[in-house]
């Protein structure tokens, strides 16, 4: 029979519940196998930690209820190609759901408080191909309306649906109640290119089109910190739990199992403080670009191609994919074109290719091709595009990000449109529904590429 798990349970194997320091926003896999490994690796009296965590969930109370019922704590499997090792994670303190807005303000007025993280996915951030917070989309603008009645009045915090407009209240409550000590940083987790201006516009956004000057205000208090992060982790599920009881004894209802690497590259300042998250290996850097392309180039890049060309040819995991020559050949290609726009000598290229690939041979991380392929629109605009864009400019045929392009438009050509999992659905249901479709697919990605009649010759044969 297995214990439930929870700190009395756990008893000395944790150190003393740590003050909240830290809000995240979107509890999801990631951010328990990343930022709180992170945060919980960078202490150096592991007795006496100095950084917890509340964490809010980014829709429903799911993880919230899970975790809370846990006391925060729950156990990470890594997952090597040969064994496992567990460990059990302390570093969040509080689970809340995300409709709690009245805690999510409380914490944001409390000077002690000094980060912002989120892992919302790509979608939550709302924001138009451009970059801009589309304000259009029906949650923002619900958002905005739900902010325009409650900032004037300071006791308000009502139920939200966007983590921009959450923060654009919290933001507000902690600068109309500690002034001049209000700084804070906000670091987007999420795989976007440029992280903190994507995380900005959200936010700013939001703020412009609640209230004259508020945008101005937040900007003033807020450092925007970007990252590129790292940790193949993929979702929960049954058997996680079953094998995590088997284990170690406890009825865990929210393990995370993730590879061994992780990699965490910042840029930016921490007005108010942070954990000494170098102690754990994370980087700071002064410039985030040759990393960040890096990362989201040659892994989101050939991690999507695969999504699209692997399930098109019958498998089901990146492990199935990366197993298969032709799709091999494939990830080889766009890492090639890739490679050749990464010249920054302290990328290492050589060395990352081959990590990449024992990292996706790892037999035993069961990372669902299904579960990549999501949002399909947003990553392959930013994995796929820009690699296909640099080699044209460079006078070359951009033959391999055309491929992968191709991919996805194979591939959601044979989905039922009426169940895409993408943010931008609706945008392609009514591409797909037209005369030429994979030309209007190519607009979605960026507005003029379906008239590209170079990429039209790669990807748009036979529509
Ligand atoms: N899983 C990975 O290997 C990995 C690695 C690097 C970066 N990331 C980043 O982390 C993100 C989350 O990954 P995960 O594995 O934790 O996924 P997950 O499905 O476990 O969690 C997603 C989280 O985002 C929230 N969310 C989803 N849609 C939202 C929306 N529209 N608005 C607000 N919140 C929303 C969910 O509620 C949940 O808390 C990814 O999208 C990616 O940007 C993931
Ligand atoms: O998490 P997403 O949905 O942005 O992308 C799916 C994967 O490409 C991604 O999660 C990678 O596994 C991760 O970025 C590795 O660090």
């Amino acid at each position: 029979m297995s214990t439930p798990l929870n700190r009395s349970t756990a008893g000395e194997r944790t150190g003393s519940v740590p003050p909240v320091r830290m809000v995240h926003l979107g509890l999801g896999a990631f951010h328990r196998a990343h930022q709180a490994w992170f945060t919980q690796h960078a202490e150096t009296d592991a007795a006496h930690p100095e950084w917890g965590i509340a964490a809010f969930t980014g829709r429903s109370s799911r993880a919230a209820d899970d975790l809370t019922a846990q006391d925060g704590l729950y156990i990470l499997v890594e997952r090597s190609a040969e064994a496992d090792a567990f460990e059990l994670m302390s570093s969040v303190v509080e689970a809340n759901p995300a409709s709690d807005s009245p805690r999510l303000v409380a914490l944001l007025s409390d000077a002690d408080v000094a980060v912002v993280t989120l892992t919302v996915t790509e979608a939550g951030y709302h924001l138009d191909p451009s970059g801009r917070l589309d304000t259009d989309d029906e949650a923002v603008s619900s958002d905005v309306a739900a902010l325009k009645k409650a900032l004037p009045e300071p006791a308000a915090a009502p139920e939200l649906r966007t983590a921009a407009g959450r923060l654009v209240l919290g933001l507000d409550r902690r600068i109309r109640s500690l002034g001049d000590r209000s700084g804070i940083a906000v670091v987007s987790c999420d795989n976007m290119a440029d992280n903190a201006t994507a995380v900005r516009n959200a936010v700013l956004g939001m703020a412009r089109a609640c209230q004259d000057g508020l945008a101005e205000r937040l900007d003033e208090a807020v450092s925007w910190v970007g990252t590129s992060v790292d940790r193949i982790t993929p979702a929960t599920t049954q058997d996680l739990r079953r094998e995590v009881a088997e284990e170690t004894g406890y009825d865990d209802v929210a393990p995370v199992v993730a590879e061994p690497f992780r990699s965490w590259v910042l840029a930016g300042e921490f007005p108010a403080g942070r954990p000494a998250w170098e102690n754990a290996g994370a980087e700071f850097v002064e410039d985030l670009e040759p990393f960040e392309r890096r990362k989201l180039w040659l892994l989101n890049g050939t991690h999507s191609y695969m999504a699209y060309a692997g399930q098109t040819a019958g498998h089901r995991s990146v492990a199935e994919a990366i197993a298969d020559p032709e799709i091999l050949q494939g990830v080889e290609d766009f890492w090639d074109e890739a490679a050749r726009h990464l010249t920054d000598p302290r990328l290492d290229i050589p060395a990352y290719r081959e990590s990449l690939l024992a990292r996706y041979r790892n037999p035993r991380i069961h990372h669902l091709l299904a579960q990549i392929g999501k949002d399909g629109a947003q990553k392959m605009r930013i994995r796929a595009v820009p690699v296909y864009e640099a080699e044209r400019a460079s006078g070359r045929t951009g033959a391999a990000a055309a491929r992968s392009i191709r991919a996805w438009i194979d591939w959601l050509r044979t989905q039922d449109p009426e169940h895409l999992e993408d943010g931008e659905a609706d945008a392609l249901r009514q591409a797909l529904a037209g005369a030429e479709p994979a030309r209007a697919l190519l607009d979605v990605l960026r507005p003029g590429l379906g008239q590209d009649a170079h990429l039209g010759s790669l990807v748009i044969a036979g529509d």
